[in-house]
């Protein structure tokens, strides 16, 4: 009788557990939560825009859904994501399973309060003094554009895909100045990492079995365990990368940093050399950190540039005036100049303000990877009730079609970021590819130097077209979203341009 009972008031509890609902939430979709998975059946593909949706028919740009038993705030326009975000309060980072598994809490993106502070902090400081956001920095970048063009002229002609080359370009950019060692185009075990770090963007998802039922990862059965696996697999072999990059170091550096492991392990000594308690500058927190930097800093600027492809394949008039104007500039101004530099930046707005329409319509952050939020304590937002824990959703795809901000904003127009004379380039606030507030992305300069110099020099020094061009582009369809928002793979043959 005693069992009976006791087995009756647990399954009430796990009931009251799966129903209870905090008071005054934010409006909720349309459809019911289910037991367990939440709303994650309903997500669809594209979860961004079934959030948009969902708020549009709640007529309301704050709503709130379950992932699993997990409550997530979704937050579909500017003012609102910049109210919370700008918010110490909403400063802790989500923690979903696949993540919380390798990174426990260490690092720049999964770690939090004082150890998120002091890291963050540091990081900043450390790659700023080693170049990040300095126009010397540009070199680098330039030498690493130098290689993947001589790859790209190897196979003039053929039908190329182009994500391996642009995203080891592109990783040994951050490797090169922030951990000291670069890796040539030929490096097959580079290569290898890349490629892993590439797989991983795809296989990560906030909605896999894995999530809501970690343990379902213990039972060897293929289809339960997902991408969950391999998923875990490529980040071990990532993370002992990153212990490479340390072990290989050289560490009997006592002058100037020369970049940020060297910076790392000075403060790690001197942390122990003065005996300094709760000191966080150990090796795991290194490891994790390098890994943040490496993987953030290389799929999203790589994936971005394949937007940039499609974009300007399906807008064949704009390249045009794209190549118009830096050939006519080059031409008067720099003829002499290898490649277009940062400080030509300046006198081509058309040019610049077509990266920021790539960058609104690519709109590459997803909820899946490193962005959504956790609020600290119990508050409110716009009237509502936010209980401690929750997962904040900035839904930047919604903002960034959001018809308030962004008139016609399926319609693709470079324009939009113009002055009125179109001599100038002006960025309406709530255009924020990288975030905003305290937790912003910490690479946006580096990014926004990658994407002016590969994207100018690319088009200055090739036409490129696909093969099939109906079957393989088109920016409305042919993308999937995981980790980022992201085209499917594409060939595209380059042909050298005369200017
Ligand atoms: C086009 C390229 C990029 C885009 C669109 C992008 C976008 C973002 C976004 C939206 C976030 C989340 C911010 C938030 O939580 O509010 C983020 C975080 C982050 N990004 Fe980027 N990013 C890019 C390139 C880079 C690069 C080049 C690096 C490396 C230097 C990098 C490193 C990171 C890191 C470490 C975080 C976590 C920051 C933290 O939690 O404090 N990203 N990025």
């Amino acid at each position: 009788m005693f069992l009976v009972l006791s087995l009756i008031t647990c399954c009430v509890y796990i009931i009251y557990l799966i129903f209870k609902k905090p008071k005054n939430l934010p409006p909720g979709p349309p459809i019911y939560a289910l037991p367990l998975f939440g709303h994650l059946l309903h997500l669809g593909k594209h979860p961004q825009e079934t959030l948009m949706k969902w708020c549009q028919q709640s007529k309301s740009d704050i709503t709130h859904c379950y992932f699993g038993q997990q409550l997530v705030i979704v937050l579909n326009n500017y003012s609102l994501i910049k109210e919370a975000f700008m918010d110490d309060n909403y400063s802790a980072r989500a923690q979903p399973f696949i993540f919380e598994e390798h990174f426990h809490g260490k690092g720049l993106t999964y770690a939090d309060g004082e150890r998120w502070l002091i890291h963050r902090k540091f990081a900043m400081d450390s790659l700023k003094k080693v170049g990040m956001g300095k126009l010397f920095l540009q070199d680098t970048i330039l030498d690493e554009l130098t290689d993947v063009f001589s790859v790209i002229d190897k196979e003039e002609g053929e039908p190329l895909n182009i994500k391996g080359l642009l995203t080891h370009g592109l990783s040994n950019i951050i490797c090169g100045f922030a951990f000291g060692q670069r890796f040539s185009q030929d490096d097959k075990k580079f290569r290898h990492i890349v490629s892993l770090i590439e797989e991983c963007f795809t296989l990560g998802s906030h909605d896999s079995w894995i999530t809501i039922f970690p343990l379902l990862r213990f039972i060897p059965i293929r289809s339960l365990g997902g991408n969950y696996k391999q998923f875990s697999k490529n980040f071990k072999q990532i993370f002992s990368f990153a212990k490479q990059l340390v072990e290989q170091h050289n560490t009997d550096n006592d002058g100037e940093d020369k970049d940020y492991i060297d910076a790392f392990l000075k403060q790690a000594k001197n942390d122990q050399l003065s005996q300094k308690e709760n000191s966080t500058f150990d090796m795991d927190q290194l490891i994790s950190s390098i890994t943040n930097l490496f993987i953030g800093g290389t799929e999203t600027t790589s994936t971005t540039l394949r937007w940039a492809l499609v974009y300007m394949i399906e807008n064949a008039h704009i390249l045009e005036k794209v190549q118009q104007e830096i050939d006519q500039y080059m031409l008067i101004h720099n003829n002499n100049q290898l490649y277009v530099r940062m400080e030509d930046k300046p006198f081509l707005p058309y040019t610049t303000a077509t990266i920021l329409e790539i960058q609104r319509c690519g709109n590459i952050a997803t909820l899946g990877g490193s962005t959504m939020h956790r609020n600290l304590q119990n508050t409110t937002l716009n009237g509502y009730n936010i209980p401690k824990n929750s997962y904040i959703a900035a839904n930047f795809y919604a903002v960034h079609v959001d018809e308030r901000q962004f008139t016609q904003p399926y319609q693709f127009d470079p324009t939009r970021f113009l002055s009125d004379d179109h001599k100038s380039v002006r960025r309406p606030a709530a255009f924020i590819p990288f975030s905003i507030g305290k937790k912003s992305c910490p690479g946006e300069s580096l990014a926004n130097m990658e994407l002016f110099l590969f994207f100018t020099n690319l088009v200055r020094a090739y036409n490129f077209h696909v093969v099939n061009k109906n079957e393989q582009i088109n920016s409305a369809k042919f993308y999937h979203t995981s980790l980022t928002r992201a085209p499917y793979d594409f060939y595209v043959s380059f042909s050298k341009r005369l200017y």
